[in-house]
């Protein structure tokens, strides 16, 4: 993992503290609203994303609930995260940058900032006209996605609705904290005790999730919202990954019976089975961290059997 110092791209491995993992903040935080430097206009924002980061995930998965593909294009990675950071040498289910031609996201930052100093990360939401980056913030990209288009044709949901904030915000600050995040403080942990500071909240929460689960179809009740979607892109990529990759193995989400329906129910979804791609997910993780598997080897499993039919019913529009 490298990082950009003064606009220039350094292949170089941060330093942490206390063997604990730490993520950054990220930089660019604007919104997308009528009258402001980034309105709504059909053709002019463009998504930068990869398939196997679950952060960039929810963005493609606002993308497609509110049907905007024909309105904000999308750019691909190669999954293989390596000296060059996230960039789009060929390969399977790569789609290139025809917006800006940059091989690198690292071109894409000095692009919106030739002095741009931090992380290289996707998603990343690009204007056209400004030639800059507008969010790289996912929990902001799908809010962005999720209302800012209704009045240029966007598909009807709210997905963030008013009355359901204060328990959307308090599940998704607990999801984000031991779950999203945990799976990679657990994985990236440097000291047992970072490990285990780690994976014990973490499967707290699976089993929190997986009580609420069993007597409400929906995170926050009834009516499907961003905190079911934010929790998905990291049980799709459970047992796939986090569970052996790294090491969150007490159990696997096919183990908890409301989990694995609540994760298939949103998986059979139209429209969302195609945002999830576990070639370029299980590629990128095992390939990228060679300091977790220096070999590289992709192991032959699980086989998941996600077009199961789930009991959730999925409200389109919900509500
Ligand atoms: N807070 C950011 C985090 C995004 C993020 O960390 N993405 C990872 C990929 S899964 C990344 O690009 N990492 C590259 C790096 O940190 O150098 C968001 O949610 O958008």
């Amino acid at each position: 993992m490298g990082v950009m110092r003064d606009g220039t791209w350094h292949a170089v491995e941060p330093p942490s503290t206390g063997g604990a993992f730490e993520r950054p903040e990220t930089r660019f935080r604007e919104v997308i609203a009528p009258g402001g430097r980034f309105p709504p206009e059909a053709g002019r924002y463009h998504l930068y994303v990869s398939l196997a980061c679950p952060w960039a995930h929810r963005t493609l998965i606002f993308r497609v609930l509110k049907r905007l593909q024909g309105m904000i294009g999308v750019s691909v990675t190669h999954w293989l995260m390596a000296d060059a950071g996230w960039n789009f040498a060929p390969g399977e289910g790569v789609v290139p940058d025809t917006v800006n031609g940059v091989q690198a996201m690292h071109e894409l930052y000095r692009l919106a900032d030739p002095r741009y100093s931090g992380r290289v990360t996707v998603p990343v939401l690009w204007d056209r006209v400004r030639r800059t980056i507008v969010n790289n913030e996912s929990a902001e990209i799908i809010r962005i996605l999720n209302s800012g288009f209704d009045g240029i044709g966007a598909a009807p949901g709210d997905w963030y609705p008013a009355a359901l904030r204060p328990e959307i915000e308090a599940v998704n600050a607990r999801v984000y904290a031991t779950l999203n995040n945990g799976v990679y403080r657990a994985g990236f942990a440097r000291s047992q005790a970072a490990y285990d500071a780690a994976v014990q909240p973490l499967f707290e929460t699976l089993d929190w999730l997986e009580a609420r689960l069993q007597t409400q179809p929906y995170l926050c009740g009834t009516r499907c919202t961003e905190a079911d979607w934010r929790l998905f892109t990291t049980l799709i990529r459970f047992d796939s990954v986090y569970h052996t990759h790294f090491k969150c193995n007490r159990r696997r989400v096919v183990d908890y019976p409301a989990l694995w329906d609540h994760t298939r129910s949103l998986y059979q979804v139209p429209g969302v089975a195609e945002t999830v791609d576990l070639g370029h997910i299980t590629r990128h993780y095992y390939g990228s961290h060679r300091q977790l598997n220096p070999f590289g080897i992709l192991p032959i499993g699980p086989v998941l059997d996600l077009d199961r039919p789930g009991g959730r019913v999925p409200s389109l529009p919900p509500g």
